[in-house]
């Protein structure tokens, strides 16, 4: 048996592993790198993260991946070199990482990468008959593995979708595994380019369980601003959204789309939230100007209303507790806006759970390693045909 495998082997039996998660998501803005401790496996695993840092995508770097993210028509040599280099930089980066935080790369068990979405197409979306969901990321896996010598999982979408899903969200098994609470219903919210959230009932019955995305989430906004002021890159603490107020008609013609009206679980992602549906939008409101700091209102209002229509059509009458994650919890107006919408529930930090809220997607994934690894069976979904019942990850040896 080659060194590695008999490492992966050993692992398997381990009672705690050290796994790093890695989550670069839709907002393009860097590397989420978490070190987590865990322990265990299934309804009994226990995650400690023992460092946490955001490594900054350069502008070069943001840029290239905006060439080729969420468009029909890219260059396909510029998706060839990056697949290979964003699994090499983000290997760079993790190098990086356990330098400064004097950890060695053998004191690692496993990386857990989610690499860099390009493509989201759901069937819903392509709407091509014929053709299954699909969805593409890229930083290949084996180039994380040589170049840090731990062994990596990776790609972790393709088995939901080839199990019967959309390839996301993929929140719902962690969060199930991590936060449920006998006797609490919950909701965990992340708000990041595009929000999404889990539903926990406080039953705990399997078949309740769901997660789905719900719109927006920061992606128009970042859009949005990004096309009015070049140095910008997100509306900082809703100041621009705070100086205007928003349209209501506006804010029904964002509102007027068939994904909100399709059931959970449901999946997006820029490839339809993106500056055209603004456009699109506009044109169908009678106000002939509208200032940026009105238009940037409206945004905020809309992921509000996506967000929380979301949650009251999942929730009714009945109290839940709001665990929110993500980017757009740092947003003070897009919370505002939620709470206002939600009147009867509480809202609250992932933090108050003793989790850091930005490095949450990154525990996930680690859990998910941790997971197809470790995991006696599939953690959730026997019996839930929202959830297909499988392990999720390719493995990369580094020899
Ligand atoms: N102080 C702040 N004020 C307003 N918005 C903020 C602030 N800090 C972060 N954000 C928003 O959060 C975004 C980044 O969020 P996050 O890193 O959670 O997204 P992501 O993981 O890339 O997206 P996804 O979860 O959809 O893949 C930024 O692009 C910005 O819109
Ligand atoms: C295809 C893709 O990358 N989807 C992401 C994206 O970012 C948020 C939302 O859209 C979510 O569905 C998903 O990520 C999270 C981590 C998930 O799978 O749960």
């Amino acid at each position: 048996m080659s060194k590695s495998l008999e490492h992966l082997y050993q692992l398997s039996k381990k009672e705690s592993r050290i796994i790093i998660g890695l989550m670069s998501g839709t907002s393009l803005d860097g590397l989420d790198v978490a070190l987590c401790a865990l322990a265990g496996s299934g309804p009994a695993t226990r995650v400690n993260l023992l460092q946490f840092s955001t490594v900054p995508y350069t502008d070069k770097l943001k840029k290239e991946i905006k060439n080729i993210f969420s468009k029909r028509q890219v260059d396909l040599q510029q998706v060839c070199l990056l697949n290979a280099y964003i699994g090499t930089y983000h290997g760079t980066l993790i190098l990086d990482c356990l330098r400064q935080w004097g950890v060695r790369p053998d004191e690692v068990d496993l990386i857990a990468s989610h690499g860099q979405t390009i493509y989201h197409a759901p069937a819903a979306l392509h709407g091509l008959p014929d053709m299954p969901n699909a969805t593409l990321q890229i930083g290949d896996g084996d180039h994380l593995a040589v170049k840090t010598g731990i062994i990596t999982l990776s790609d972790f979408r393709q088995k939901h979708i080839a199990a019967g899903g959309e390839g996301a969200p993929l929140a719902v098994y962690g969060d199930y595994l991590l936060f449920s609470e006998k006797g609490q219903d919950r909701i965990m919210l992340n708000i990041g380019g595009i929000a999404n959230f889990t539903y926990l009932p406080g039953s705990l019955d399997p078949a309740q369980i769901f997660s789905s995305d719900v719109g927006p989430g920061n992606t128009i906004m970042d859009a949005f601003i990004q096309s009015q002021y070049p140095d910008k890159y997100y509306d900082a603490d809703g100041a621009l959204a705070a100086g205007g107020t928003y349209h209501p008609s506006l804010l029904a013609a964002l509102l007027d789309h068939d994904f909100f009206r399709q059931p959970f679980p449901k999946t997006t992602g820029p490839e339809l939230f993106n500056l055209n549906y603004l456009s699109e939008a506009l044109r169908k409101t009678p106000i002939n100007q509208m200032s940026p700091a009105d238009i940037m209102a409206t945004l905020n209002r809309f992921s509000a209303e996506a967000i929380a229509g979301a949650i009251k059509k999942t929730l009714g009458e009945s109290n839940g507790e709001i665990f929110v994650s993500g980017g757009g919890m740092h947003n003070p107006l897009l919370l505002k806006n939620i709470q206002e919408l939600l009147r009867q529930m509480r809202i609250r930090s992932l933090n108050t759970l003793g989790i850091n809220p930005d490095a949450k997607e990154a525990i996930l994934f680690a859990t998910l390693a941790n997971e197809c690894i470790a995991g006696q069976s599939p953690g959730l979904g026997a019996g839930n045909p929202k959830i297909p019942a499988i392990r999720m990850g390719k493995i990369s040896l580094p020899d």
